[in-house]
């Protein structure tokens, strides 16, 4: 693996402008992402995932204000190219989305295999015989027959319309890929199969992933690295392997006692009280109200700590000498 960052993402920030005033999503991510590793991004609903995502490729709806904060895809800042070459350059080139539901969004009344070699088309201007060419070899690679490239959506199952769009996110060979929920709507099997696709692609071809998730269990078998999000922020980082043996965040710590194990007698443990609204966040750490482990300190917006070569978190607990 290529130890130097593909993607590095700093200090991004973004709000959506409501009547209520400014909701802050995103409010100070940041994180990198080598070629050919998977980052989990892991959160509770309306925490941010989504418009993190979004950001990333600058598809976000009218009402937000502020996109700030760097993107570098291999060095360069593309965060602040202008939209028409990052058009043109990036978006779905280098990286590329798998939308929430995006399987349910396939054009009912175009073939499939059509709808997969589009993306060549538009971006790269290829012909319709290169790109269906490509397309086939995409439905290979996702494990999908090449006669189902003259299907209709409605005549495939959901498990073969994940893959699909699977396929039109990597026909153009994409950099980075971001899946967000991809597996929410399948059967157990059928996530399995989804995200053993996922670590093929992954080994095959050096595709880096970001998968957005709020299922522990079926994230971590493909994740080199896990990102923690609370309220619009990142509050622990870490290799997969050390996110889940050591973990450092009191909230990753409640969230890991709360997946259900199959070998394990524990019960599932919930944990008390609500995420705040991103109208008005809390003064200090966000996860104070709910935190076992809160002390005075935690009053104020807490630092990110560095722990070990890429494990970071954000609470105070971890400052040196600080603790209750
Ligand atoms: N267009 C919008 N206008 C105003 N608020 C929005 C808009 N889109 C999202 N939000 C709010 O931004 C916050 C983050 O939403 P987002 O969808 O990014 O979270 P999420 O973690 O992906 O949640 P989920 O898993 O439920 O999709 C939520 O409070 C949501 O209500």
């Amino acid at each position: 693996m290529d130890t130097h960052p593909l993607l590095e993402v700093a200090d991004l920030r973004l709000a959506y402008r409501t009547s209520r005033g400014p909701v802050r999503a995103v409010d100070g991510v940041g994180f990198d992402l080598r070629r050919g590793e998977a980052m989990v991004v892991l959160g509770e609903s309306g925490c941010g995932k989504s418009s993190l995502a979004k950001a990333l490729l600058r598809l976000l709806p009218r009402n937000v204000e502020g996109l700030t904060g760097q993107v570098r895809l291999a060095g360069e800042d593309v965060l602040a190219l202008p939209e028409e070459r990052f058009r043109a350059e990036v978006r779905w080139v280098r990286i590329a989305l798998v939308m929430q539901a995006a399987m349910n969004a396939l054009n009912p009344v175009v073939r499939v295999g059509e709808q997969v070699a589009e993306p060549l088309r538009v971006h790269r201007g290829w012909s319709r015989a290169r790109a269906m060419e490509q397309a086939a070899r995409t439905f290979e690679l996702v494990g999908v027959a090449g006669d189902f490239l003259q299907r209709y959506p409605f005549e495939l199952s959901g498990g073969m319309r994940q893959r699909v769009v699977l396929a039109m996110a990597l026909v153009t060979e994409p950099e980075v890929v971001i899946l967000d929920e991809p597996t929410s709507a399948l059967d157990v099997l059928t996530q399995a199969g989804i995200m053993n696709v996922l670590k093929r692609i992954k080994a095959e071809l050096g595709t880096s992933f970001i998968l957005i998730t709020h299922d522990v269990a079926t994230s971590s078998e493909l994740a080199d690295r896990v990102a923690l999000m609370y309220a619009g922020q990142f509050v622990e980082v870490a290799d997969a392997a050390e996110f889940f043996a050591h973990p450092a965040h009191p909230y990753a710590r409640l969230l890991m006692g709360s997946v259900p194990r199959l070998h394990q007698a524990e019960r599932p443990v919930h944990i008390p009280g609500q995420p705040p609204s991103l109208l008005a966040p809390p003064a200090g750490c966000r996860f104070a109200p709910r935190c076992p482990q809160r002390f005075g300190r935690c009053d104020q917006d807490p630092e990110v700590f560095t722990l070990a070569a890429r494990h970071q978190v954000r609470c105070w607990l971890h400052a040196d000498g600080e603790g209750p």
